[in-house]
């Protein structure tokens, strides 16, 4: 049987009910179908290249060609008919709120006892972060923020926490630098963002070193916890770079602004303790007992009353949150400059073209 036009509006209504994010591959094709089913094949103007989200959506209704729009229609009621059973299924089964994992190439998700644990996963990379674990970082936050969890934590696997931004990023787009600097100044932004709107307590738990980027988002956690192995490290100057994730701003304002500067002008490293001197971590402990104190607390906190966790949250940021998006504005504008810098290509040259270790 055809599906019929209340088939269509009840999907519609459907889909906003769905219990998990499908995914912004399935989210693309249900806007496909949806344009497709309502106004017919598309007749818009490409977007931009560097407009990302705009030419994903064209590209998946483009992509649908002439599909008449009764078919359309039909596929999109096939489609969320089967989100709805698979969503139904995984939240009465195992898979459902406690024990589910989700696995992308370079970060780990997993939701446990009313903690969401997000894990930098490139250990022979030292957890260097790609294009491509940003965006799925921001989908994991997302996520995080609307589900049943209540706290969220960072962590690192193997010996790092993170090594920053995996400097590839820049030496591997296939349109060169200036591409490059583009698109990391798009991605940063939204980065930045999800970190400086994330509603629910974000505790970090730091488990060696920490470098660039991984450091400076500290500045936007609720709780740092380090190991005694733990060091941070932001060499921004060596790298002919500037900071970001609003640390311009919150380092300064964290530690003063002449232990700021030795941070983020002179590369300057700090040990785990020198670090919570500074206030930038909350606590350290001894690396034998590092994991099982920290969990312990951890667990402990997420079992606090949720609500009033994230209303206390929201008061505390809310006065500063027009000006860390102002900050995060700024930052991106100035370090996508920086990316072009002959300083900047230097530093990132010398990195990938260094001799391999014996
Ligand atoms: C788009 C948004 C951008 C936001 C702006 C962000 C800025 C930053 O984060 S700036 C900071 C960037 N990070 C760095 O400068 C660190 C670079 N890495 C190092 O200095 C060292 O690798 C180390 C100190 C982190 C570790 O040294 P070591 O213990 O000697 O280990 P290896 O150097 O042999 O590293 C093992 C393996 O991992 C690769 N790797 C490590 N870090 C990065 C990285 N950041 N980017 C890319 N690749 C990295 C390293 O190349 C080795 O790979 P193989 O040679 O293939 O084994």
């Amino acid at each position: 049987m055809r599906a019929t036009q209340q088939d269509f509006e009840n999907a519609m209504n459907q889909v906003k009910l769905l219990k998990k994010d499908p995914g912004n591959e399935v989210k693309l094709r249900l806007y496909a179908l949806y344009k497709q089913a309502t106004e017919g094949p598309c007749t818009m103007p490409k977007p931009g290249v560097f407009d990302f989200v705009n030419k994903a959506k064209w590209d998946a209704w483009n992509a649908l060609g002439s599909l008449p729009k009764e078919t359309a229609r039909q596929n999109y009621v096939d489609l969320v008919s089967s989100l709805s059973s698979s969503s139904e299924a995984s939240s009465q089964g195992k898979g459902g709120a406690d024990g589910k994992a989700q696995e992308s190439k370079g970060i780990l998700v997993t939701s446990e006892g009313g903690i969401t644990k997000i894990t930098f996963n490139r250990p022979s990379k030292k957890n260097a972060i790609t294009f491509q674990m940003y965006q799925d970082i921001i989908l994991a936050l997302k996520n995080a923020s609307t589900d049943d969890t209540v706290i969220t934590v960072f962590t690192g696997a193997g010996d790092y926490y993170s090594s920053g931004n995996d400097l590839t990023n820049f030496t591997s787009a296939s349109g060169g630098m200036e591409e490059a600097a583009n698109k990391g100044a798009i991605v940063l932004r939204e980065f930045v963002n999800t970190f400086i709107d994330f509603p629910k307590p974000l505790v970090a738990v730091v488990n060696g070193p920490a470098v660039g980027i991984s450091v400076t988002l500290l500045g936007l956690f609720d709780a740092v916890y380090a190991s005694d192995r733990a060091t941070f490290h932001t060499p921004f100057s060596h790298l002919g770079q500037s900071p970001e994730a609003c640390s311009s701003y919150t380092f300064p304002k964290m530690m003063g602004s002449a232990k700021a500067a030795e941070m983020l002008l002179f590369g300057k490293k700090l040990t785990a303790r020198e670090a919570w001197a500074q206030g930038l971590v909350t606590e350290v402990f001894p690396e034998s007992t590092f994991e099982t104190e920290v969990w312990t607390r951890l667990k402990t906190y997420a079992k606090l009353p949720p609500n009033s966790m994230r209303i206390s949250k929201e008061l505390i940021r809310k006065n500063e949150k027009e000006k860390l998006h102002a900050v995060n504005e700024e930052e991106c504008t100035t370090l996508r400059a920086r990316w072009l810098s002959e300083e900047c290509i230097n530093a990132i040259m010398s990195f990938v073209t260094r001799k391999p270790k014996l």
